[in-house]
């Protein structure tokens, strides 16, 4: 498949700062990759190359076929600031039809594309009315302008509401459906989780890790916790046959290896006729996350 997106050793230093090393990763059509890392990991200097806003220091990037910021690749790229602001005396559809002139697109459809983000009831209101979850709405009708091969979003949900959150991803579904490629960044760890098919984890300006959450559960092979709940008068016994286990929130919690997983459930298994329940919690994103960030010395 050719890829949407493909970047080849990527650097770009701003004086001492080595705000990207090294970066090489390829985002497919259809797919949605979102971009993790602490404050100052690269990420919208990242963005910021792949827009042709600056230009690297070295390596190879490639946007739907083109150099980035030429003709071709802006005609395909779309892109959405964390903090897009419009004109608030405009109504929604005035400020998408003036858009869609200053890139040469009939603004006849305007309406269309508010229609698309859920907001054409409120598209001839000024935006200056309009809630964060509306104006971020604007924000996504502009990106789509000129139907974009490759969106580049700038933790586009940040302040938004859990309901707004989820029509805002619905709406990207829908996109990576029609074959759009998304990149976007964005610190909500377990949104990301649930909404998007490969993470991309920045560190000091590299790429410490990239793959599906399961993927990089494998790499990171952190330790798996289990929560066991005793029947009525036998914590004793089980805190005698598995003595790792120690007292948390009413019942007992011990954690083991990835390759010792099946071993310990053996051991609880043995017990069962003194055991209430049990809970396997696998390592969560966030613990992923902190894994591959401090791997690199963060
Ligand atoms: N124009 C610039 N001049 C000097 N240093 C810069 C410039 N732009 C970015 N940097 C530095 O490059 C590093 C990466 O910054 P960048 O903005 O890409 O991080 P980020 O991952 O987007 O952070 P955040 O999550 O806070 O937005 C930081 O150390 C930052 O201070």
């Amino acid at each position: 498949m050719t890829s949407t997106l493909t970047i080849s050793h990527l650097t770009k230093a701003f004086g001492p700062v080595r705000a990207l090393s090294d970066v090489s990763l390829r985002v497919d059509p259809g797919e949605r990759v979102a971009l993790l890392g602490h404050n100052g990991a690269g990420k919208s200097t990242l963005m910021k190359v792949i827009l042709g806003l600056i230009a690297p220091d070295g390596g190879e990037i490639a946007v739907c076929g083109s150099a980035p910021g030429q003709a071709g690749a802006r005609a395909q790229v779309a892109y959405l600031p964390e903090n897009a602001t419009f004109h608030s005396a405009l109504t929604g559809v005035e400020q998408i039809s003036y858009y869609m002139r200053l890139r040469h697109v009939d603004p006849a459809g305007a309406m269309d594309l508010l229609d698309r983000v859920g907001l054409a009831f409120a598209a001839r209101r000024r935006i200056g009315t309009y809630s964060k979850g509306m104006r971020q709405r604007v924000g996504l009708a502009q990106a789509l302008i000129g139907h974009p091969n490759l969106l580049v979003l700038d933790e586009p949900t940040s302040g938004l509401d859990p309901v707004s959150r989820r029509d805002f991803y619905e709406l990207l579904d829908k996109l990576a459906a029609d074959g759009a490629a998304i990149l976007l960044s964005s610190h909500a760890l377990t949104e990301v989780e649930a909404r998007t098919d490969r993470l991309l984890i920045l560190s000091g300006g590299r790429l410490v890790a990239s793959g599906t959450l399961p993927e990089l559960r494998r790499e990171a092979a952190l330790p798996v916790a289990m929560h066991v709940t005793a029947l009525n008068g036998y914590e004793p016994d089980i805190l005698a046959a598995l003595p790792d286990a120690i007292r948390v929130n009413g019942g007992l919690h011990l954690t083991c290896a990835q390759d010792e997983k099946l071993a310990t459930l053996a051991r609880i298994s043995a017990l069962r006729s003194k055991v209430a329940d049990l809970d396997v919690i696998p390592p969560s994103l966030e613990d992923i996350y902190s894994y591959f960030s401090r791997r690199d010395g963060q």
